[in-house]
Parts: structure tokens; sequence; C-alpha cells
């Protein structure tokens, strides 16, 4: 079941003007995909859940995969969540920021292997990775900054989730693993363009042909994470809520996310994100034009006009 915990704001919040929505990687019709009918399938592989919660006071959400007796295995019903909730943020335009997180101390463990079989013939199996493929790439371009604590594992499936969002971070004592060669596979939810973007391709080689274990410290080596999260117990409040997920308090130290106005980041976010797509200079400036005009101008520019460069204010009249 796909939740929401908090209150919706007015819609004077908004800053919709400058949604992009991407276009899908595989899409209907094309060699006979069906999106619906993978999902006809996949509604009968049930269990576990995805969890979104929207605080709409701070403009952050968490994302939950929850699926515990499996190790937060990915079940179908989880890949429909998954993908309902992640159109949901799609249009999510007072939104800053997402972590996404496993339940009770464990990331994800992969594919539920039992979606594996329900899905064994090659056909089905190709078509149930170009549907993981559509949801990874929605994430990927979702116009809030996404943020993977590992905590536990995040085993095959799981580790290409954390590839899918734009920042990873890892708990000191969590472990990573491309674990795909040993069930006789290349990564099915994407993870080998993903990889081969964030560490090269030597080192997406070696992860993939060693499946080796990665703990925090080699992870970060690689380049693979961002920031190890060392949180000691006495550094948790015993009734922490979700919004004051270690992946956020990281996001405040580095980006000063609670202050930051929503457009800008947004516009930061698909700015980044839309000019890495681009091979073509010439494009990719045409692109930051467009983003840079929504922008200039705008609230938070203007804020920051009124002040001196030491932060003092400035008559409104000398602008
Ligand atoms: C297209 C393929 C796809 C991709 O890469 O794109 C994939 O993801 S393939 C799946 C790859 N994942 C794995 O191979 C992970 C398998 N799991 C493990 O290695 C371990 O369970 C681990 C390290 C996550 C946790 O180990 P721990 O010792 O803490 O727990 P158990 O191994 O005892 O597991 C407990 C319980 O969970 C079941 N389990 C774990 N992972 C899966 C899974 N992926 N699918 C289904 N079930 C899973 C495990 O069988 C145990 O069940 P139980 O009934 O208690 O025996």
């Amino acid at each position: 079941m796909l939740r929401r915990f908090t209150k919706t704001l007015s819609s004077s919040l908004s800053c919709q003007h400058h949604s992009r929505s991407f276009k899908q990687v595989h899409v209907d019709g094309e060699g006979g995909y069906s999106e619906a009918k993978v999902e006809e399938t996949l509604k009968y592989l049930p269990g576990g859940e995805i969890l979104l919660d929207l605080n709409h006071s701070d403009a952050t959400a968490v994302l939950q995969i929850s699926n515990v007796s499996k190790r937060n295995a990915f079940t179908g019903n989880m890949m429909l969540e998954l993908r309902r909730a992640v159109n949901e943020l799609k249009t999510w335009h007072e939104g800053k920021a997402v972590v996404i997180c496993g339940a009770e101390n464990m990331f994800c463990s992969g594919s539920d292997i039992s979606a594996i079989r329900a899905f064994s013939r090659p056909e089905d199996g190709k078509r149930l990775c170009m549907y993981m493929h559509n949801t990874m790439h929605a994430l990927q371009h979702l116009p809030q900054i996404t943020l993977a604590h590992v905590e536990g594992n995040a085993m095959g499936g799981g580790a290409e989730l954390m590839t899918a969002c734009d920042f990873r971070l890892m708990s000191s004592d969590a472990q990573c693993q491309f674990v795909q060669k040993k069930m006789g596979l290349v990564p099915g939810w994407g993870g080998v363009s993903r990889l081969l973007q964030l560490v090269g391709r030597q080192t997406t080689l070696k992860l993939l042909l060693s499946a080796e274990k990665l703990n925090a410290q080699r992870a970060f080596e690689l380049n693979l994470v961002d920031d190890i999260l060392d949180i000691h117990e006495n550094e948790v409040t015993p009734n922490a809520t979700k919004h004051e997920s270690p992946a956020l308090i990281w996001a405040e130290s580095m980006f000063q996310l609670y202050q930051l106005d929503c457009k800008l980041a947004q516009s930061i976010k698909l700015d980044v994100i839309k000019c890495r797509n681009m091979s073509n200079l010439e494009d990719s400036y045409k692109s930051e034009i467009q983003f840079l005009s929504l922008v200039w101008g705008g609230q938070a520019n203007r804020n920051a006009l009124l002040k001196s460069v030491h932060g003092r204010s400035t008559k409104s009249s000398d602008l």
C-alpha cells in the first residue's frame, strides 16, 4: 500500500512552472512491449510495500522500501508501488529532497527471487527489466534532490537502485554488492549505464566481474558513495522521526537544504541532469539558458540582490 502521512500545503507555495517530464526509455508498442501487461503480472506477486512520507512543512520526503522478512527484496507489488510513488514525486513541485532507504536498517536485497522465477522466460524477463528501467529513469530525473541512505546491505537490484539517486550515503557498517553474476545475470535495472557514469569502465567491469562485496570505505574510495554516515547511538534521539533522517541532516549540513529556495533547488537539479545527458555542448548551453531564465529575477535571486556582498541590506531603490 502506498501511504501518505502528511497534509497538503496550499498551492501558493508551488514552484511547478519548471517541472520537466522526461521521455520513457521503453515505449509501449516498441517490440511488443506493453507496460499494462507487465503490471498485470506484477499484481499477482504480492508482499512488501513502498511507503512514501511527504513532509510538506520542510519540503522533504522519505521513501521506504519495506519487505522485512525478505530483507527488503522487491516483489511485483513493490515494483508497482515504487512506480506509483515515483509518479507522485514527479508532480510534487514543492519538494526539495527525497531520501530513499530500507526498513529495519537494511537497504534492499534486489529483486525477490520469486519474481524472477515468475518471469523466467527470456522475453518475460526482458519486459520486466524494461519496466524497471523506466522506473529507474523516472527516479533519476525527479525534480527533487534524491539521497540513497544505505544501511545493512544493498544487493543486486538494491545496488542498482542506489546508482539512480543523486547522492549515495552509506552507514559505516553497510555493504553493497553487484551480485548479479552469481545469479547468472547482468544487471536488470539499468545499473551498467549508471555505474559507467559514476565510476568509469574499468571499475564497472571489475565490480560486475568479481561481484566484490564493498564495505563503505571501499565504496567511498571508488567514488561510488558520496559520504559515510557514522551516526553514534547517542546522537540519535530515541523518538526521532523519519524526517530527522541522517541523510537529511547530511543534506542540511552540505547544502543548507532547509533554507534553500525550492524553485532554485529543483532548477539546479534539473539543469545538471539535463546537461549531463547531452552529448552536444551547444545544446547543453541552450538548455542552461532555459533553466537560468526560470530563476533570474525570481524570489531567491531578488532576496539575494537585496543583500550586499557582506550580507548587509541594500535599498530596494538601488535595484
Ligand atoms: C535482474 C536481477 C536483479 C538485478 O540485479 O537487477 C536482482 O536483484 S537479482 C537478486 C539479487 N539479490 C541477491 O542475490 C540477494 C540475496 N540475499 C542475500 O544475499 C542475503 O539474504 C542478504 C545479504 C541480503 C542478507 O543476509 P542475512 O543473513 O541477513 O539474511 P538471510 O540470507 O538469512 O535472508 C533472510 C530471508 O530473506 C530471504 N531473502 C533475502 N534476499 C532475498 C531475495 N532477493 N529474494 C527473496 N528472498 C530473499 C532469504 O531467503 C531468507 O528467507 P528465509 O525464508 O528466512 O530463509
